[in-house]
């Protein structure tokens, strides 16, 4: 291996024989660097401009052994390994790669070869991935998603950086026990928390309701409040028997908005539905009818909000406990969902799944 080039290492290297692969700290006996396992999924973290002057990309145009050596020094923080589990836009993400990444994911960290995992993704479905991970990894260990806002070609791309300060984050201890985490743009953000919010500009990813759990500057990390709800080896979801998951869509709410699309997400195998609702979880009148109508039939509906921040709540606006309908509270709809499918592998008692949105 080159100076300042990561390489892929099998995690069973005897880390103490490579000069590169051990640090000190305070003039004590040099310690292994932490192994961490990076899995890549493709997104523009891993695509390639169409023309040096292009704004269009194909997105999954890298491999992870490019990605791992287009970073000077990554090296150097921890025992490096890669392997691709897919390469896709994050548009394309489904629940069979989600199912893949998750028991792949546990797994490695079940291994006490390896101390960490970092996924490069997408941005477009980065946060749904991220929350799905922090619900079903049974494992402390730290799980660290990174994605990028420009493809690797482009002047000022965001990836190089993006990826040595998520490799930072996983690789420190303080990350244990944390949940799975965001690292990009110099922030470091809760799965559960944070949300993209711009199309195209690399600010994008926000907690906007709690804001981020700590900041990154090369490699140098600031921790803040660590967070309250159930997530990993506390959470009570396992993904371990499961090929598949139930069906949820999102209706997103509007002026006028007809319940033609309620019923046929039903017709069509829809065993949760989630409405991004106006304001505080509302819709129309014919929506809400439509809805309680399928409540009855065993449908669990989730009220959540198409604003950005805020929350949902239980019998504000609307009587929830007499219309047998869940409040999102914090959760945006992307969320909410993949919880709802979560919660559905368990129950179909809008009670449960309530317990449910109030503890994760
Ligand atoms: N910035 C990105 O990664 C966007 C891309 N469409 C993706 O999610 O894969």
């Amino acid at each position: 291996a080159q100076e300042g080039q990561a390489r892929p290492t099998p995690p069973s290297t005897d880390a103490a024989s490579d000069p590169a692969s051990t640090r000190s700290k305070g003039g004590r006996a040099a310690e292994p660097l932490p192994s961490v396992r990076i899995l890549a999924t493709g997104g523009t973290i891993a695509g390639a401009q169409g023309s040096p002057q292009g704004y269009g990309y194909k997105a999954g145009a890298f491999k992870v052994e490019d990605l791992i050596k287009g970073v000077p020094n990554l090296g150097k923080l921890a025992r490096l390994s890669g392997e691709q589990v897919v390469n896709i836009g994050s548009q394309d993400m489904n629940d069979a790669v989600w199912l893949k990444l998750a028991k792949r994911t546990n797994e490695l960290l079940a291994s006490p070869d390896v101390d960490a995992v970092v996924v490069t993704h997408g941005t477009d479905t980065l946060e749904e991935t991220a929350y799905f991970l922090d619900l079903v990894v049974k494992s402390d260990k730290p799980v660290v998603l990174v994605g990028s806002m420009r493809p690797a070609t482009a002047t000022s791309a965001d990836g190089p950086g993006n990826l040595y300060n998520a490799v930072a984050v996983a690789a420190s201890p303080e990350a244990k026990g944390r949940g799975v985490l965001i690292v990009i743009n110099d922030e470091i953000h809760a799965a559960r928390n944070v949300t993209k919010t711009n199309t195209t500009n690399v600010e994008t990813f926000r907690s906007l309701n709690r804001g981020p759990a700590g900041v990154v500057n090369t490699g140098d990390i600031h921790w803040y409040e660590k967070m309250d709800k159930r997530h990993t080896v506390d959470s009570e979801f396992s993904i371990a028997g499961e090929s598949a998951l139930p069906r949820v869509d999102i209706l997103y709410a509007h002026a006028n908005m007809s319940p033609d699309l309620i019923d046929s997400a039903v017709k069509n195998g829809a065993k949760g539905l989630v409405i991004a609702g106006v304001g505080d979880g509302n819709m129309t009148q014919p929506a809400l009818d439509t809805l309680a109508k399928h409540v009855k039939k065993g449908v669990v509906v989730v009220r959540s909000t198409r604003l950005p921040s805020g929350l949902v709540l239980r019998n504000n606006e609307i009587n929830d406990d007499q219309k047998g309908f869940v409040a999102s509270g914090e959760l945006n709809p992307a969320k909410s969902r993949v919880l709802l499918q979560l919660a559905l592998l368990e129950t179909k008692d809008p009670t449960r799944v309530q317990r449910m949105f109030e503890e994760y």
